[in-house]
């Protein structure tokens, strides 16, 4: 069992309270609103910029040119492939990158991004990353789960260009690598005592992952 999956057990209420949220279920099933996925959509972009952020802090709390490499990795996974689909995507409502940019950000966007950097800020690479974890891992898994039989399959389903990304290969393959950048950290630098406060706060970060999900919903929902 890798470090993904010890933590993924330990925080099987949050993480699954993350995965299988009514908005993935809805989103899966294509009868999600689709103000509610503009409202998600909109806020992602916001939450990706701080993201960008995130990582560019993990490549200064590196020591190595490997720790480096990795999170610049997780960092142009962001720039050079995540934001295309943001910007395909918000293009085809009309709104420009600098319309979302000026975008009020949800308290939801807020708390989850300020305290991933807060963990960076405040602990160590390890502790970063773990924190990033729920994100970068997590969405590779929603993506395969709402395509099971593979990208070709979603047919003109409505969320097919969202899934399509996150099932894809070139997303698969960034959470793989940034799976196998986390266990090779841990091998190095976590000691069992660790554990406990690491697990608590890929928790933290799984529910915070759910309540932006809700965000979306509850916006709709209050009109
Ligand atoms: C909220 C959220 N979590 C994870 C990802 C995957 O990068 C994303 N784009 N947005």
């Amino acid at each position: 069992m890798d470090i993904f999956e010890r933590l993924k057990a330990a925080a099987k209420a949050e993480w699954s309270s993350y995965v299988d949220h009514d908005f993935v279920r809805q989103m899966g099933a294509g009868t999600l609103a689709p103000p509610a996925f503009q409202t998600y959509l909109v806020q992602d972009y916001l939450f990706l910029i701080q993201f960008a952020r995130a990582y560019a802090l993990a490549i200064y709390k590196s020591r190595s040119l490997a720790d480096m490499r990795a999170a610049q990795r997780g960092l142009s996974a962001i720039l050079d492939v995540e934001m295309d689909l943001h910007v395909r995507l918000c293009g085809r409502w009309g709104l420009t990158p600098a319309a979302i940019e000026a975008a009020p950000e949800h308290l939801a966007t807020i708390a989850y991004t300020r305290f991933v950097l807060d963990c960076g800020v405040s602990g160590d690479l390890l502790d970063l990353h773990v924190a990033l974890a729920p994100c970068v891992i997590g969405y590779a898994e929603i993506g395969r789960r709402l395509a099971p039989d593979g990208v070709a399959a979603l047919g003109d389903h409505p969320y097919r260009d969202w899934i399509g990304e996150y099932a894809g290969e070139v997303y698969q393959e960034i959470a793989a690598g940034a799976r196998a950048h986390l266990a090779a950290l841990a091998a190095r630098s976590m000691t069992e005592q660790r554990f406990a406060e690491l697990a608590a706060l890929f928790a933290k970060a799984s529910r915070l992952e759910a309540d932006f999900w809700q965000m979306a919903l509850n916006d709709v929902a209050a009109g």
